[in-house]
């Protein structure tokens, strides 16, 4: 199978990579990048041939992958329409609705979304995938195994489950870097070396996330287990709790589908 990114910023890069360590030949990647810097980091990187030229980036790809960003698809698509040989389409652009995709492309049908996460990097990504009824089996198939190589992965019945796909797991990554750069933060005020803070602070969340993925138990048991009656995590917890975090973080992720939406608005229907 071979494959071409349109696109070839954060995300692809995550995704090449992980394709790579997956036994993907370099060979079979291919990518259309309009910034010359970024062509020359792919190649030297990846060794993967980039191009800027879109007709033939794609002249011999059986899959298309779209990453570029919401906001440039659909003059991505006007160019893209007449280039194409029935590939099969993924596209990875938050918010923008496969029939807006469908459409542009000049009633294609062979358009398959998916919401990926950097983590695919290591080939510890989820992504959330969904087809419209008009994409046959092959296809779905064909998708959801190019990006289980870099992660997991899980379908959604309806479009709409994509808002909350990016809101939780595309996004996410961003949210827990976030409490890991607090918890290291607070690591040097309390006397440790940065080095011995990112360790700490690292491993806490790669223990805690595969004891969490490995126990029978939910993860407010296991919190449990952590918190001596009267010992230091009981107080950490109830000052968390005092200032309302887990309101708040919940609002955020809420605000981050309110505008996964409004990009469906705001750059699809035209
Ligand atoms: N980053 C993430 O964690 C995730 C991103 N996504 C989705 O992936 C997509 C890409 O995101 P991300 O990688 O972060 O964005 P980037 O901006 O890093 O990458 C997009 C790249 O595409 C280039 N580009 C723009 N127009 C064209 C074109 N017509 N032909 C070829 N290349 C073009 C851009 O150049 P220039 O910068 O000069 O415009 C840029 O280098 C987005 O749609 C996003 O919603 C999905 C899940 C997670
Ligand atoms: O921030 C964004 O819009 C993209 C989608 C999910 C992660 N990055």
């Amino acid at each position: 199978m071979n494959i071409t990114f349109i696109g070839g910023g954060n995300m692809a890069s995550a995704l090449i990579s992980g394709l790579l360590q997956q036994g993907f030949a370099a060979e079979q990647l291919q990518v259309v990048e309009i910034n010359a810097e970024s062509r020359e980091k792919l190649k030297l990187e990846f060794g993967v041939w980039a191009t800027h030229d879109l007709a033939d980036g794609i002249a011999k790809s059986d899959v298309v992958l779209l990453s570029v960003k919401p906001q440039q698809l659909y003059e991505l698509a006007q160019e893209l329409a007449p280039l194409l040989r029935d590939q099969l389409m993924i596209s990875i652009a938050a918010g923008i609705r496969a029939s807006d995709i469908m459409r542009w492309l000049g009633d294609y049908g062979r358009v398959v979304r998916a919401m990926p996460s950097t983590p695919s990097l290591v080939r510890l990504g989820v992504t959330g995938l969904y087809a419209t009824s008009s994409v046959n089996e092959q296809d779905r198939r064909n998708a959801e195994s190019i990006l289980a190589a870099v992660g997991s992965t899980l379908w959604v019945e309806e479009e709409e489950m994509l808002h909350a796909v990016t809101a939780i797991s595309g996004s996410g990554p961003a949210y827990v870097f976030y409490f890991i750069e607090s918890m290291q933060q607070a690591g040097i005020e309390l006397g440790l070396t940065p080095i011995q803070a990112r360790q700490l602070s690292l491993q806490t969340f790669v223990g805690a996330s595969k004891l969490a993925s490995m126990s029978d138990e939910d993860v407010v048991t296991l919190r449990a287990r952590v918190s001596s009656k009267g010992g230091t995590t009981e107080l950490a917890i109830q000052a968390m709790e005092e200032s309302d975090i887990k309101c708040k973080i919940m609002a955020a992720i809420h605000a981050a589908s309110v505008r996964s939406h409004e990009m469906s608005d705001e750059f699809g229907r035209k």
